[in-house]
């Protein structure tokens, strides 16, 4: 299809209404955020502040390490108990830690990066470690991260100036729908590095090379979505193109710059230390500067400079004096230059730039324009964040699924008013086939597993790969074969059981769902079930590390977690929202459903994006742990049991009873 003006399509949101109605939901969403975190004056106290997850008290620091081009790790424990209390802390988040007791506004010890996030630790990175006051009682506090919003409402402005000038200009008229989206006449050959690409993948890549503006890459889960990126980023290369590769998770970006950097291809990854996986922090901006002649220099510099500030203190002479502190100045001008020309060596020299979507606005790349942006994970990224790096480039690639969930919005008002609509699914609306390629080929799920989303969601386009289409957990090594790990869909159901009745002689709790006290719905006789089915698969020999716990509710995860924690055998077991665990997969995955209630209310279940990636997180069996008849009042959900019905093996909670 060649370029030309557009009819508008029904759906197309021009530029001006993006941005009157995208703008005051910033604002809402930047509120909500510091509504939730401690500083707000809505939460003086500090219990308070805790149970909504926005502090955690009573802390110990039991590990303190140096690394990460020069950053403090400190690891910090609960000293009540061995799982830290609920929280919403993520790595990446900015944290303040304080002394436990201090006042609310009272200076802090220190700010940091969380690093690592374990059930019972939590590791922060600090640019100089405290001074003092470390082996007394702490907290840390989340601190509301004003800077992200900051760069959406100055990407907005730029947006609305950028018609007329600036790299997107060509692009912004076609992604608002004022001009049609252009390709190359013929597909465009290409000679792949990756020499087993499947054929959805090739087609994708051959279309994604003749897109003159705008591509979408759809890729289901499994389907190799990040790995058909990397190869259409090295032909690229190979054409002499300047990428911006980025996503909204900095976990993302690493998978790209994972897979990217067994190829010849000059790469720098930009971001803070703390936020980068161990394995690409060679590639990272700080670690490529200190390689340059430029640093090199600016380091001799420096030495310079401390032989002369010594000299400095020992002399009396004014004139000589005077001659030093000049002689300094001029240095430090030259090698604060040297330093800012080492930085833009590296950028200069770099085919591949990667970096988060907010990071894209790093004033490291305030004057550099690229040849191709490419977004991954682009349908988990809010419109605006993509329009930070978008600015920057003349056309883009946007890989992710707008089927699977997408970004968390924090304000219910701004969700309501379409905040979280992103704009993969815009683009996908506006345009569909004529600028999407589909990934058809997973290469993760049994089949009977990957059939259900398939055909609910996929119009049943997606086939399992040979290698993954039939593989059992029974066939891992060292697991045995039974019931238990010979079943590839299993449903255990829960209704009509208390786990009184059956377990009297036990902990007395019941199958109903519960609100702890933020709202949030638990599941104790559940979580019962689904620890005693991941027990049962330990006990066949499946590794506690291939399993996963999943569930829509954060209060049922911060149950889980403690119910786990008295159980050795699972210490490897990973428990997690649905929303926390897209874009990972396990072996086994068990998913904790929680809803049980008369009225036969399911909540946010129903929504078919977060089943559809609760499901799909799982390689080779999936075992649902539901009130089959509270679920079944939801459409959706109810062909859903009956798929695991009739392809699956039923269980009842009564046949765990005894373990
Ligand atoms: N053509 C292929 N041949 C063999 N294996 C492949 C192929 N493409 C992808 N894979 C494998 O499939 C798995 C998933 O690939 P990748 O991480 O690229 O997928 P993704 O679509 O980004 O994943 P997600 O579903 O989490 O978004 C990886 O183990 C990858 O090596």
């Amino acid at each position: 299809m060649e370029g030309g003006k557009s009819k508008k399509k029904s759906t197309a949101v021009s530029l001006q209404q993006f941005i009157s109605v995208v703008s005051p939901l910033i604002d809402m969403e930047k509120e909500a955020e510091i509504t939730a975190s401690i500083s707000s004056g809505s939460s003086r106290n500090l219990d308070a502040a805790q149970k909504r997850g926005s502090v955690i008290l009573n802390l110990k620091c039991v590990d303190a390490q140096t690394g990460l081009m020069g950053k403090t790790l400190l690891e910090f424990q609960s000293n009540k108990g061995d799982v830290l209390p609920a929280h919403k802390f993520g790595t990446h988040d900015v944290v303040v830690l304080k002394p436990n007791k201090a006042d609310i506004g009272s200076p802090s010890l220190g700010q940091g990066v969380v690093y690592r996030l374990k059930d019972s630790s939590i590791t922060v990175a600090f640019d100089d470690v405290p001074e003092e006051g470390l082996n007394s009682p702490l907290r840390l506090e989340k601190v509301a991260n004003e800077v992200t919003y900051r760069r959406m409402k100055d990407a907005l402005r730029q947006l609305s100036q950028g018609v007329q000038k600036g790299p997107a200009s060509d692009l912004i008229p076609v992604l608002f729908g004022e001009r049609l989206p252009s390709f190359a006449k013929k597909d465009t050959a290409f000679t792949p590095f990756n020499s087993s690409l499947d054929h959805s993948q090739k087609d994708a890549i051959s279309k994604a090379l003749s897109s003159k503006d705008v591509f979408l890459l759809h890729g289901p889960p499994g389907t190799g979505k990040t790995t058909t990126v990397v190869e259409i980023i090295l032909q690229e290369v190979k054409r002499g193109s300047k990428i911006l590769a980025c996503a909204a998770s900095n976990i993302a970006v690493d998978n790209i710059v994972e897979k990217l950097s067994s190829h010849r291809v000059k790469l720098v990854r930009l971001g803070h230390p703390a936020r980068l996986l161990p394995q690409v922090l060679d590639s990272a901006l700080d670690a490529q500067v200190l390689k340059g002649d430029n640093s090199a220099l600016a380091n001799d510099i420096r030495k310079e400079m401390k032989a002369l500030n010594g000299k400095l203190l020992k002399t009396k002479d004014k004139n000589t004096r005077r001659d030093i502190r000049k002689e300094l100045k001029a240095l430090s001008k030259e090698e604060h230059k040297r330093q800012q020309l080492a930085v833009t060596d590296v950028i200069k020299n770099a085919d591949v730039i990667l970096t988060t979507l907010t990071g894209a606005f790093s004033h490291q790349l305030e004057n550099t324009s690229f040849d191709l942006v490419v977004i991954d994970e682009a349908a988990q990224a809010l419109e605006i964040a993509c329009w930070i790096a978008l600015l920057k480039g003349s056309r883009c690639i946007l890989a992710g699924d707008h089927l699977q969930l997408p970004p968390t919005i924090q304000s219910v008002e701004a969700e309501k008013k379409g905040l979280g609509r992103t704009l993969f699914e815009r683009l996908a609306d506006l345009y569909g086939d004529e600028i999407t390629s589909m990934l058809t080929v997973q290469y993760r799920m049994h089949e009977q597993i990957m059939e259900w989303s398939s055909k609910e969601l996929y119009q049943s386009k997606i086939k399992a790969h040979p290698s993954v289409a039939v593989h059992m957990l029974c066939e891992l090594e060292d697991v045995k074969s039974s019931s238990s790990t010979e079943s590839t869909l299993i449903l255990i159901d829960i209704a009509g059981y208390s786990f009184h009745e059956f377990l009297s002689a036990r902990v007395l709790c019941d199958m109903e769902e519960k609100k702890d006290d933020e709202d949030s719905t638990m599941n104790e006789g559940e979580a019962e079930v689904a620890l005693a089915h991941a027990k049962r698969l330990v006990l066949s020999g499946v590794s506690a590390s291939d399993i996963g716990i999943i569930t829509p509710y954060a209060a049922q995860v911060q149950l889980l977690k403690m119910m786990k924690s008295k159980e050795d055998k699972l210490k490897d077991l990973e428990i997690s929202t649905v929303d926390g665990f897209q874009g990972r997969e396990k072996e086994a995955i068990i998913i904790s459903m929680v809803r049980s209630n008369p009225k036969k209310e399911v909540g946010f279940l129903s929504d078919h994006r977060r089943m559809n990636v609760a499901v799909t997180r799982a390689r080779r069996q999936c075992c649902l742990v539901c009130d089959t008849e509270t679920v079944s009042g939801d459409k959706f959900l109810k062909r859903l049991i009956e798929y695991f019905e009739e392809h699956g093996e039923y269980l009842s909670a009564s046949e765990y009873q005894d373990e």
